[in-house]
């Protein structure tokens, strides 16, 4: 009863238009769920809105032709191909960090529908970001099932301000409906053949990513016999097939918040050095994923040897080994979040400079994951501040906040952040720039970047008389004052203001004597 009810709330929260009913979820073929991804995908979103690029398609379903969604991924399936669809990669690489583990929530939900599929995979056949607008032709998409090539489905709202209209109404196995609201991060999840549509929105923009997914045959049929197959998942040997069942158990240890075992992240370790360029990039996230699931899981990864391999993968420079290098850096960031110890062995292991070098990159997932890594790897470390600052890492990280992806100026900040505390790094800051680079920072539009600049200045405001006074030219009091009536970062605000101030009151003083 108690698990019924935990069920009931779950998949009726995000309902704002139907009292709580569980008819769909009773029947097993669809099910609505909050992610709790409202924040990352608000964060996401302006990346989304700019790799959006939409391409003229036709389907022989509800949507006939088709022009406001943008693929990230499409098999070539013969059944499931779109006629005029082509994957535009640069949504692919905004969406990539985040597509994998929701096909595992999608799968979990699937396999627990569907215990007779315990040996089968969802394997993505398409994913795409559709934008609907109030003009013709856009609004929604009338009442479809994804196709008979579609075993399960979700639809995932995205950041989407301001909108009315819009949500979607799903049919259940009896054939009565229901309407969601659904509200950002909230998962519809779809079994095989589910009639569902999409609401018409009357003004503004709603954004979804949808996937569809088919099923595949794991070779082993239970989830020992998969365990066993991914601990001999040899390098030499390692077909898509058995690195794929080793990437599956990750997904499923990272997403259920389980620990993983010293076999699972040998094996993990030893596709690292794997000579598919695919399968050394699957590696590589499937420990960042399993990283950040707390110190056990750091402390089996560090022990499986993965660090110096990790750092090698940082090594390249072609862009083709961008992601390989953006994982492995993502995946040495969290090895290193509140654990002294492995922040210094990454250190020593050569990874700095390289990620010094990824903050320039072209590519933004290259560049955030390696400021993301930085950040981790100074934060409260004044050994590996130091490395940065014999790194240069000052002028790099200086840059990157001119970069256009949101993700990359936030962890650049933090990463300056720390570095603004350490005498050698503050300095190197200074000369750098880092005044015109922060001050404007100060009237950004996310609280948070406004916040972390005005602490990174607080904190260089600390080091010299010269500094808080380059940082009052460079115009930081007007943008302060409007910072302190606002709620989000008047702290900051009042404490550079603080330190500003302090450096007023010294030359008042001096002049005294
Ligand atoms: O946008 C939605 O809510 C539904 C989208 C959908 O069902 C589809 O694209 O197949
Ligand atoms: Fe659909």
């Amino acid at each position: 009863m108690g698990e019924k009810r935990q069920h009931i709330s779950a998949f009726h929260r995000c309902c704002r238009r139907r009292p709580a009913t569980v008819a769909g979820a009773e029947k097993g073929v669809y099910c609505v769920v909050r992610t709790g991804m409202r924040g990352k995908l608000e964060d996401v979103s302006s990346l989304i809105q700019a790799a959006y690029l939409p391409c003229h398609t036709s389907y022989l379903d509800a949507k006939g032709q088709w022009n406001i969604s943008c693929y990230a991924e499409l098999d070539d399936v013969p059944d499931a191909m779109v006629p005029g669809a082509v994957v535009h990669l640069p949504m692919k690489e905004v969406l990539q960090p985040l597509l994998d583990g929701l096909t595992a929530k999608l799968c979990t939900w699937w396999r627990s529908l569907h215990p007779e599929f315990s040996g089968f995979e969802l394997h993505r056949v398409q994913s795409f970001v559709t934008r609907y607008r109030p003009c013709e032709g856009e609004t929604h998409l009338t009442q479809h099932v994804d196709g008979p090539h579609v075993d399960a489905s979700f639809i995932l709202q995205l950041h989407s301000p301001s909108y009315t209209g819009g949500g979607v109404r799903i049919w259940d196995a009896q054939g009565r409906s229901r309407d969601y609201g659904i509200e950002t991060g909230d998962l519809c999840m779809l079994d095989h053949m589910v009639w569902h549509q999409s609401l018409p929105v009357t003004s503004g923009e709603r954004w979804v990513l949808v996937v569809f997914c088919q099923k595949r045959e794991l070779p082993q049929t239970s989830d020992a016999e998969n365990l066993s197959a991914a601990a001999n998942c040899e390098v030499q040997d390692s077909g898509p097939a058995r690195c794929q069942q080793a990437i599956w158990l990750a997904t499923q240890a990272a997403n259920a918040g389980c620990d993983v075992d010293k076999v699972q992240a040998t094996n993990l370790v030893r596709m690292l050095s794997s000579s598919t360029l695919d399968e050394r990039e699957r590696a590589a996230f499937a420990l960042g994923c399993l990283a950040v699931n707390g110190s056990s899981n750091q402390k089996t990864i560090v022990d499986s040897g993965a660090v110096p391999v990790l750092v090698q993968l940082l090594g390249t420079t072609s862009a083709q080994h961008s992601t390989e290098r953006a994982w492995a850096a993502a995946a040495l960031g969290r090895l290193a979040v509140n654990c002294p110890k492995n922040k210094q062995m990454i250190a020593q292991s050569g990874a700095i400079q390289p990620l010094v070098t990824m903050l320039l990159s072209n590519h933004e997932l290259e560049a955030e994951e390696a400021a993301s890594a930085l950040c981790n790897l100074s934060a409260n470390h004044e050994g590996n501040k130091q490395l940065m600052t014999v790194a240069n890492a000052a002028p790099a990280l200086l840059k990157c906040l001119g970069g256009v992806s949101q993700k990359q100026r936030i962890w650049a900040t933090a990463a300056l952040f720390n570095l603004a505390s350490h005498p050698a790094s503050c300095h190197q800051m200074c000369r750098a720039g880092a005044i015109d680079h922060l001050v404007p920072l100060l009237c950004a539009d996310t609280g948070r970047l406004r916040r972390q600049a005005a602490a990174t200045l607080a904190s260089l405001a600390r080091s010299e008389a010269e500094t808080r006074a380059g940082i009052v030219e460079a115009g930081a009091l007007d943008a302060v004052r409007a910072m302190l009536l606002d709620e989000e970062s008047g702290v900051e605000a009042a404490s550079l203001l603080e330190e500003l101030q302090r450096g007023v009151r010294l030359t008042d003083e001096s002049e005294d004597t």
